[in-house]
Protein backbone atom coordinates (compact mmCIF):
# COMPACT_ATOMS: atom_id res chain seq x y z
CA UNK A 1 0.00 0.00 0.00
CA UNK A 2 1.33 3.67 -0.73
CA UNK A 3 0.94 6.34 1.93
CA UNK A 4 -2.00 8.58 0.94
CA UNK A 5 -1.02 11.78 -0.67
CA UNK A 6 -4.81 13.18 -0.84
CA UNK A 7 -6.59 15.00 2.19
CA UNK A 8 -8.84 11.87 2.98
CA UNK A 9 -11.47 14.46 4.64
CA UNK A 10 -11.25 16.81 1.65
CA UNK A 11 -11.88 13.80 -0.91
CA UNK A 12 -14.78 12.57 0.98
CA UNK A 13 -16.44 16.03 1.97
CA UNK A 14 -16.08 16.62 -1.93
CA UNK A 15 -17.82 13.17 -2.66
CA UNK A 16 -20.35 13.80 -0.53
CA UNK A 17 -20.93 17.38 -2.05
CA UNK A 18 -21.36 15.58 -5.45
CA UNK A 19 -23.90 13.33 -4.40
CA UNK A 20 -26.13 15.19 -2.72
CA UNK A 21 -26.42 18.04 -5.55
CA UNK A 22 -26.94 15.14 -7.90
CA UNK A 23 -29.36 12.73 -5.79
CA UNK A 24 -29.62 11.16 -9.07
CA UNK A 25 -26.51 9.49 -8.68
CA UNK A 26 -27.45 7.29 -5.91
CA UNK A 27 -25.46 6.41 -2.49
CA UNK A 28 -22.42 7.82 -1.88
CA UNK A 29 -21.30 5.02 0.10
CA UNK A 30 -20.14 2.72 -2.72
CA UNK A 31 -18.22 5.40 -4.17
CA UNK A 32 -16.78 6.35 -0.62
CA UNK A 33 -15.62 2.93 -0.46
CA UNK A 34 -14.08 2.88 -3.96
CA UNK A 35 -12.13 5.98 -3.04
CA UNK A 36 -10.68 4.82 0.15
CA UNK A 37 -9.97 1.39 -1.71
CA UNK A 38 -7.28 3.24 -4.32
CA UNK A 39 -6.29 5.45 -1.80
CA UNK A 40 -5.37 2.37 0.44
CA UNK A 41 -3.77 0.53 -2.55
CA UNK A 42 -2.19 3.85 -4.94
CA UNK A 43 -1.97 6.93 -2.19
CA UNK A 44 -4.35 8.89 -4.34
CA UNK A 45 -7.61 8.66 -6.38
CA UNK A 46 -8.81 9.15 -10.12
CA UNK A 47 -11.86 11.61 -10.03
CA UNK A 48 -14.86 10.20 -12.70
CA UNK A 49 -15.26 12.96 -15.60
CA UNK A 50 -18.51 14.27 -13.84
CA UNK A 51 -16.90 14.61 -10.76
CA UNK A 52 -14.59 16.43 -12.41
CA UNK A 53 -16.63 18.88 -14.37
CA UNK A 54 -18.59 19.19 -11.64
CA UNK A 55 -15.79 19.74 -9.34
CA UNK A 56 -14.20 22.56 -11.88
CA UNK A 57 -17.79 23.93 -11.86
CA UNK A 58 -17.83 24.59 -8.19
CA UNK A 59 -14.26 25.59 -7.97
CA UNK A 60 -15.82 28.45 -10.59
CA UNK A 61 -18.61 29.06 -7.82
CA UNK A 62 -16.83 29.16 -4.98
CA UNK A 63 -14.26 31.90 -6.52
CA UNK A 64 -14.82 34.71 -3.48
CA UNK A 65 -12.91 37.22 -5.98
CA UNK A 66 -14.97 36.91 -9.32
CA UNK A 67 -17.92 39.00 -10.54
CA UNK A 68 -19.06 37.01 -12.78
CA UNK A 69 -20.25 33.37 -11.04
CA UNK A 70 -23.92 34.00 -12.52
CA UNK A 71 -23.09 31.39 -15.33
CA UNK A 72 -20.92 29.15 -13.45
CA UNK A 73 -23.20 25.24 -14.36
CA UNK A 74 -22.05 26.69 -17.99
CA UNK A 75 -18.13 25.72 -17.66
CA UNK A 76 -17.45 24.11 -20.70
CA UNK A 77 -14.66 21.19 -18.99
CA UNK A 78 -12.17 19.74 -21.22
CA UNK A 79 -10.14 16.65 -19.32
CA UNK A 80 -7.35 16.36 -20.47
CA UNK A 81 -5.76 14.67 -17.61
CA UNK A 82 -3.69 12.42 -19.49
CA UNK A 83 -1.49 15.14 -21.19
CA UNK A 84 1.52 15.60 -19.04
CA UNK A 85 3.88 16.25 -21.82
CA UNK A 86 5.00 20.12 -22.04
CA UNK A 87 4.23 20.33 -26.23
CA UNK A 88 1.30 18.59 -25.92
CA UNK A 89 0.23 21.36 -23.51
CA UNK A 90 0.99 24.09 -25.17
CA UNK A 91 -0.78 22.72 -28.32
CA UNK A 92 -4.11 22.16 -26.49
CA UNK A 93 -3.68 25.14 -25.06
CA UNK A 94 -4.22 26.58 -28.61
CA UNK A 95 -6.74 24.92 -29.32
CA UNK A 96 -8.33 25.83 -26.09
CA UNK A 97 -8.43 29.90 -27.32
CA UNK A 98 -9.68 28.91 -30.87
CA UNK A 99 -12.60 27.07 -28.98
CA UNK A 100 -13.03 29.86 -26.19
CA UNK A 101 -12.74 32.70 -28.96
CA UNK A 102 -15.44 31.02 -31.15
CA UNK A 103 -15.61 33.95 -33.61
CA UNK A 104 -16.04 36.38 -30.82
CA UNK A 105 -19.07 34.74 -29.06
CA UNK A 106 -16.27 34.27 -25.94
CA UNK A 107 -17.43 30.42 -24.11
CA UNK A 108 -15.94 30.41 -20.62
CA UNK A 109 -13.91 27.04 -21.09
CA UNK A 110 -11.32 24.97 -18.38
CA UNK A 111 -8.84 22.61 -19.58
CA UNK A 112 -7.78 20.06 -16.89
CA UNK A 113 -4.13 18.85 -17.49
CA UNK A 114 -2.56 16.07 -15.58
CA UNK A 115 -2.56 16.44 -11.40
CA UNK A 116 0.57 16.27 -9.28
CA UNK A 117 0.83 12.19 -8.86
CA UNK A 118 3.16 10.89 -6.37
CA UNK A 119 6.65 10.73 -8.69
CA UNK A 120 4.88 12.05 -12.01
CA UNK A 121 5.35 15.26 -11.59
CA UNK A 122 2.76 17.72 -13.69
CA UNK A 123 3.19 20.43 -15.84
CA UNK A 124 2.90 23.64 -15.34
CA UNK A 125 2.15 26.94 -17.79
CA UNK A 126 4.81 29.47 -16.40
CA UNK A 127 2.51 32.42 -18.39
CA UNK A 128 -0.04 33.75 -16.26
CA UNK A 129 -2.39 34.16 -18.86
CA UNK A 130 -2.87 32.18 -22.45
CA UNK A 131 -2.40 35.59 -24.06
CA UNK A 132 0.52 37.96 -22.83
CA UNK A 133 2.22 40.78 -24.46
CA UNK A 134 5.64 41.44 -24.19
CA UNK A 135 7.23 44.42 -21.83
CA UNK A 136 11.12 45.50 -23.16
CA UNK A 137 13.18 47.26 -21.29
CA UNK A 138 14.77 49.94 -23.37
CA UNK A 139 18.00 51.38 -22.43
CA UNK A 140 16.97 54.80 -20.65
CA UNK A 141 14.77 52.19 -18.42
CA UNK A 142 11.38 52.88 -20.31
CA UNK A 143 8.98 49.87 -21.31
CA UNK A 144 7.71 49.41 -24.43
CA UNK A 145 4.71 47.25 -24.06
CA UNK A 146 2.80 45.39 -21.11
CA UNK A 147 5.33 46.36 -17.90
CA UNK A 148 3.80 43.58 -15.95
CA UNK A 149 4.90 40.73 -18.51
CA UNK A 150 8.92 42.21 -18.64
CA UNK A 151 10.31 39.31 -16.70
CA UNK A 152 8.41 36.83 -19.06
CA UNK A 153 9.48 38.46 -22.03
CA UNK A 154 13.26 37.88 -21.03
CA UNK A 155 12.19 34.28 -19.90
CA UNK A 156 10.98 33.85 -23.71
CA UNK A 157 13.68 35.60 -24.98
CA UNK A 158 16.65 33.37 -23.28
CA UNK A 159 14.18 30.15 -23.96
CA UNK A 160 15.35 31.31 -27.97
CA UNK A 161 12.13 33.23 -28.94
CA UNK A 162 13.07 36.18 -31.14
CA UNK A 163 11.10 39.23 -30.99
CA UNK A 164 9.51 40.46 -34.29
CA UNK A 165 12.12 42.93 -36.16
CA UNK A 166 10.22 45.72 -35.36
CA UNK A 167 9.54 45.54 -31.74
CA UNK A 168 6.00 47.11 -31.00
CA UNK A 169 3.43 47.59 -27.48
CA UNK A 170 1.24 44.45 -28.58
CA UNK A 171 3.60 41.73 -29.02
CA UNK A 172 1.85 38.55 -28.23
CA UNK A 173 4.33 36.54 -26.29
CA UNK A 174 5.00 32.32 -27.31
CA UNK A 175 3.49 29.93 -24.34
CA UNK A 176 5.85 28.50 -22.21
CA UNK A 177 5.06 25.01 -20.20
CA UNK A 178 7.56 23.33 -17.34
CA UNK A 179 7.68 19.80 -15.79
CA UNK A 180 10.62 19.81 -13.30
CA UNK A 181 11.68 16.31 -14.51
CA UNK A 182 11.44 17.65 -18.55
CA UNK A 183 12.83 20.53 -21.32
CA UNK A 184 10.11 23.09 -21.17
CA UNK A 185 7.89 24.06 -23.76
CA UNK A 186 7.99 26.91 -25.84
CA UNK A 187 4.72 27.18 -28.79
CA UNK A 188 4.30 30.76 -30.51
CA UNK A 189 -0.05 31.25 -30.74
CA UNK A 190 -1.11 31.11 -33.93
CA UNK A 191 -2.85 34.51 -35.30
CA UNK A 192 -5.81 32.97 -35.70
CA UNK A 193 -5.97 31.72 -32.01
CA UNK A 194 -5.39 34.89 -30.89
CA UNK A 195 -8.66 37.02 -31.44
CA UNK A 196 -7.66 40.41 -30.90
CA UNK A 197 -9.83 44.01 -30.96
CA UNK A 198 -8.82 47.47 -32.36
CA UNK A 199 -9.37 50.42 -29.93
CA UNK A 200 -11.25 53.39 -31.15
CA UNK A 201 -14.01 56.02 -29.25
CA UNK A 202 -17.68 56.89 -30.68
CA UNK A 203 -16.94 60.56 -30.53
CA UNK A 204 -13.41 60.89 -30.29
CA UNK A 205 -11.74 59.99 -33.97
CA UNK A 206 -8.04 60.28 -33.37
CA UNK A 207 -7.98 57.49 -30.78
CA UNK A 208 -8.37 55.18 -33.18
CA UNK A 209 -4.96 56.15 -35.39
CA UNK A 210 -2.79 55.54 -31.61
CA UNK A 211 -2.85 51.85 -32.52
CA UNK A 212 -4.80 50.40 -29.29
CA UNK A 213 -5.75 46.69 -29.31
CA UNK A 214 -6.67 44.37 -26.46
CA UNK A 215 -7.32 40.51 -26.73
CA UNK A 216 -10.48 39.22 -26.73
CA UNK A 217 -9.95 35.88 -24.23
CA UNK A 218 -8.77 36.48 -21.01
CA UNK A 219 -7.54 32.70 -19.80
CA UNK A 220 -5.72 32.47 -16.86
CA UNK A 221 -3.34 29.88 -16.81
CA UNK A 222 -1.13 30.01 -13.70
CA UNK A 223 -3.50 29.15 -10.84
CA UNK A 224 -4.16 25.57 -9.22
CA UNK A 225 -7.21 23.95 -9.38
CA UNK A 226 -8.25 22.31 -6.45
CA UNK A 227 -10.65 19.32 -6.07
CA UNK A 228 -11.55 16.66 -3.04
CA UNK A 229 -7.85 17.11 -2.14
CA UNK A 230 -6.34 16.55 -5.56
CA UNK A 231 -4.25 19.77 -7.09
CA UNK A 232 -3.84 20.19 -10.56
CA UNK A 233 -1.52 22.99 -11.39
CA UNK A 234 -2.30 23.32 -15.00
CA UNK A 235 -6.13 24.26 -15.47
CA UNK A 236 -6.62 27.24 -17.63
CA UNK A 237 -9.15 28.79 -17.11
CA UNK A 238 -11.06 31.59 -19.26
CA UNK A 239 -14.04 33.80 -19.39
CA UNK A 240 -14.87 36.82 -21.17
CA UNK A 241 -14.01 40.56 -20.22
CA UNK A 242 -15.85 43.42 -17.94
CA UNK A 243 -14.29 46.46 -19.12
CA UNK A 244 -12.69 48.17 -16.44
CA UNK A 245 -10.16 45.16 -16.38
CA UNK A 246 -8.89 46.51 -19.85
CA UNK A 247 -9.82 50.52 -19.30
CA UNK A 248 -9.64 51.28 -15.90
CA UNK A 249 -6.52 48.83 -15.48
CA UNK A 250 -4.33 47.17 -18.09
CA UNK A 251 -4.28 50.59 -20.04
CA UNK A 252 -4.47 52.78 -17.07
CA UNK A 253 -2.56 51.77 -14.24
CA UNK A 254 1.00 53.51 -14.09
CA UNK A 255 3.13 49.93 -14.08
CA UNK A 256 1.07 48.51 -16.86
CA UNK A 257 0.09 51.28 -20.22
CA UNK A 258 0.05 53.96 -18.13
CA UNK A 259 -2.17 55.75 -21.06
CA UNK A 260 -4.18 58.75 -18.46
CA UNK A 261 -1.95 61.62 -18.72
CA UNK A 262 -0.89 61.07 -22.77
CA UNK A 263 -5.21 60.49 -23.65
CA UNK A 264 -5.38 63.94 -20.85
CA UNK A 265 -3.59 66.13 -23.05
CA UNK A 266 -4.69 64.60 -26.16
CA UNK A 267 -8.57 65.49 -24.79
CA UNK A 268 -7.20 68.68 -24.02
CA UNK A 269 -7.69 68.78 -20.22
CA UNK A 270 -6.09 70.66 -17.75
CA UNK A 271 -3.63 68.25 -16.90
CA UNK A 272 -2.11 70.87 -14.32
CA UNK A 273 -3.97 69.60 -11.03
CA UNK A 274 -5.54 66.43 -10.13
CA UNK A 275 -8.28 68.68 -8.80
CA UNK A 276 -9.81 69.14 -11.81
CA UNK A 277 -10.84 65.30 -12.06
CA UNK A 278 -9.23 65.28 -15.57
CA UNK A 279 -8.06 61.44 -14.69
CA UNK A 280 -11.58 60.63 -14.20
CA UNK A 281 -12.54 61.92 -17.22
CA UNK A 282 -10.02 60.51 -18.98
CA UNK A 283 -11.13 57.15 -17.08
CA UNK A 284 -14.63 57.50 -18.39
CA UNK A 285 -13.73 57.97 -21.67
CA UNK A 286 -11.80 55.47 -22.49
CA UNK A 287 -13.76 52.80 -20.86
CA UNK A 288 -17.04 53.95 -23.51
CA UNK A 289 -14.15 53.34 -26.47
CA UNK A 290 -13.30 49.61 -24.85
CA UNK A 291 -16.84 48.90 -24.55
CA UNK A 292 -17.90 50.40 -27.84
CA UNK A 293 -14.67 48.54 -29.57
CA UNK A 294 -15.45 44.96 -28.30
CA UNK A 295 -18.92 45.62 -29.15
CA UNK A 296 -18.65 46.84 -32.46
CA UNK A 297 -16.29 43.91 -33.62
CA UNK A 298 -18.86 41.96 -32.53
CA UNK A 299 -17.14 40.21 -28.99
CA UNK A 300 -18.13 39.53 -25.86
CA UNK A 301 -17.51 41.97 -23.26
CA UNK A 302 -19.60 43.05 -20.30
CA UNK A 303 -20.05 45.97 -18.32
CA UNK A 304 -19.30 46.97 -15.01
CA UNK A 305 -22.71 47.84 -14.07
CA UNK A 306 -24.63 45.20 -15.61
CA UNK A 307 -21.70 42.84 -14.22
CA UNK A 308 -22.52 44.06 -10.80
CA UNK A 309 -26.17 43.41 -10.70
CA UNK A 310 -25.89 39.85 -12.24
CA UNK A 311 -23.78 39.09 -9.12
CA UNK A 312 -26.22 40.33 -6.96
CA UNK A 313 -28.48 37.76 -8.61
CA UNK A 314 -26.63 35.21 -8.18
CA UNK A 315 -25.72 35.60 -4.69
CA UNK A 316 -30.14 35.53 -4.55
CA UNK A 317 -30.05 32.49 -6.30
CA UNK A 318 -27.41 31.04 -4.15
CA UNK A 319 -28.59 31.78 -0.97
CA UNK A 320 -32.29 30.44 -2.42
CA UNK A 321 -30.10 27.12 -2.98
CA UNK A 322 -29.58 27.37 0.92
CA UNK A 323 -25.75 27.73 0.28
CA UNK A 324 -23.53 31.14 0.83
CA UNK A 325 -21.98 32.83 -1.85
CA UNK A 326 -18.50 33.43 -0.70
CA UNK A 327 -16.74 36.94 -2.21
CA UNK A 328 -14.21 39.80 -1.09
CA UNK A 329 -15.53 42.71 -1.56
CA UNK A 330 -12.16 44.28 -2.27
CA UNK A 331 -12.02 42.41 -6.00
CA UNK A 332 -15.56 42.05 -6.27
CA UNK A 333 -16.39 46.25 -6.46
CA UNK A 334 -15.20 47.05 -9.64
CA UNK A 335 -12.04 49.41 -9.78
CA UNK A 336 -13.86 53.00 -10.82
CA UNK A 337 -17.55 54.18 -10.40
CA UNK A 338 -17.18 51.56 -7.17
CA UNK A 339 -20.30 53.99 -5.40
CA UNK A 340 -22.51 53.73 -8.12
CA UNK A 341 -22.47 50.06 -8.98
CA UNK A 342 -24.62 47.64 -7.07
CA UNK A 343 -22.38 45.37 -5.80
CA UNK A 344 -20.62 48.20 -3.59
CA UNK A 345 -23.60 48.87 -1.08
CA UNK A 346 -23.25 45.33 0.97
CA UNK A 347 -21.07 42.52 3.20
CA UNK A 348 -20.52 39.11 1.99
CA UNK A 349 -19.64 36.31 3.40
CA UNK A 350 -15.80 35.87 3.15
CA UNK A 351 -15.56 32.03 4.23
CA UNK A 352 -13.10 30.16 1.83
CA UNK A 353 -14.38 26.88 0.32
CA UNK A 354 -13.12 23.84 -1.73
CA UNK A 355 -12.92 23.19 -4.64
CA UNK A 356 -11.38 26.56 -5.40
CA UNK A 357 -8.45 28.00 -7.60
CA UNK A 358 -5.74 28.69 -5.85
CA UNK A 359 -2.21 30.96 -6.50
CA UNK A 360 0.09 28.62 -8.37
CA UNK A 361 3.55 28.52 -7.45
CA UNK A 362 4.98 30.56 -9.98
CA UNK A 363 2.84 33.55 -9.07
CA UNK A 364 4.75 36.59 -8.97
CA UNK A 365 8.26 34.77 -9.48
C1 LIG B 1 -17.78 34.49 -17.86
C2 LIG B 1 -17.34 35.71 -17.60
C3 LIG B 1 -16.49 36.09 -16.41
C4 LIG B 1 -16.30 37.38 -16.01
C5 LIG B 1 -16.91 38.64 -16.64
C6 LIG B 1 -15.41 37.34 -14.87
C7 LIG B 1 -14.95 38.49 -14.21
C8 LIG B 1 -13.94 38.49 -13.28
C9 LIG B 1 -13.24 39.67 -12.83
C10 LIG B 1 -13.49 41.09 -13.33
C11 LIG B 1 -12.33 39.28 -11.91
C12 LIG B 1 -11.35 40.18 -11.14
C13 LIG B 1 -10.07 40.23 -11.98
C14 LIG B 1 -9.13 41.34 -11.54
O1 LIG B 1 -9.57 42.21 -10.75
O2 LIG B 1 -7.98 41.33 -12.02
C15 LIG B 1 -12.46 37.84 -11.76
C16 LIG B 1 -11.71 37.09 -10.89
C17 LIG B 1 -11.71 35.69 -10.89
N1 LIG B 1 -12.48 34.87 -11.70
FE1 LIG B 1 -13.97 35.44 -12.94
N2 LIG B 1 -15.09 36.05 -14.56
C18 LIG B 1 -15.71 35.24 -15.49
C19 LIG B 1 -15.58 33.87 -15.60
C20 LIG B 1 -14.75 33.09 -14.78
C21 LIG B 1 -14.51 31.66 -14.99
C22 LIG B 1 -15.08 30.83 -16.14
C23 LIG B 1 -13.70 31.26 -13.97
C24 LIG B 1 -13.14 29.90 -13.66
C25 LIG B 1 -13.66 28.77 -14.15
C26 LIG B 1 -13.42 32.44 -13.14
C27 LIG B 1 -12.62 32.43 -12.00
C28 LIG B 1 -12.13 33.57 -11.39
C29 LIG B 1 -11.13 33.55 -10.33
C30 LIG B 1 -10.49 32.30 -9.70
C31 LIG B 1 -10.86 34.89 -10.02
C32 LIG B 1 -9.84 35.43 -8.95
C33 LIG B 1 -8.45 35.40 -9.57
C34 LIG B 1 -7.35 35.73 -8.56
O3 LIG B 1 -7.58 35.47 -7.34
O4 LIG B 1 -6.26 36.21 -8.99
N3 LIG B 1 -14.08 33.53 -13.65
N4 LIG B 1 -13.45 37.38 -12.60
N1 LIG C 1 -12.43 38.31 -17.07
C1 LIG C 1 -11.48 37.66 -16.39
N2 LIG C 1 -10.69 38.36 -15.58
C2 LIG C 1 -9.79 37.87 -14.68
C3 LIG C 1 -10.09 36.79 -13.85
C4 LIG C 1 -9.13 36.34 -12.92
C5 LIG C 1 -7.89 36.99 -12.81
C6 LIG C 1 -7.63 38.06 -13.66
C7 LIG C 1 -6.30 38.73 -13.60
O1 LIG C 1 -5.86 38.81 -12.28
C8 LIG C 1 -4.59 39.43 -12.21
C9 LIG C 1 -4.02 39.23 -10.85
C10 LIG C 1 -4.65 40.34 -10.03
N3 LIG C 1 -5.24 41.27 -10.99
C11 LIG C 1 -4.76 40.91 -12.33
C12 LIG C 1 -8.54 38.51 -14.57
C13 LIG C 1 -11.32 36.21 -16.51
C14 LIG C 1 -10.19 35.47 -16.72
C15 LIG C 1 -10.46 34.08 -16.78
C16 LIG C 1 -11.77 33.78 -16.63
S1 LIG C 1 -12.66 35.19 -16.44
Amino acid sequence: SAAPTVDLAEAEEFLRLHHSEHPELGPVEYRLAEMHAEVAATGTYRHTPDELTFGARVAWRNSARCIGRLYWRSLKVRDLRDLRDPKEVADECVEHLELAGNGGKVRPVISVFAPDEPGRPAPRIRNEQLIRYAGYVGSDGGVLGDRRNVELTAAAIDLGWRPPARRGPFDVLPLIVEREDAEPAMVELPPDAVLEVPIGHPELPWLADLGLRWHAVPAISNMRLRIGGIDYPAAPFNGWYMGTEIGARNFADVDRYDLLPYLGRRMGLDTSSVRTLWKDRVLVELNRAVLHSFTQAGVTITDHHTESDRFLTHVEKEEAAGRSCPADWTWIVPPMSSGITSVFHRYYDKRELVPNFFPGDTEGV
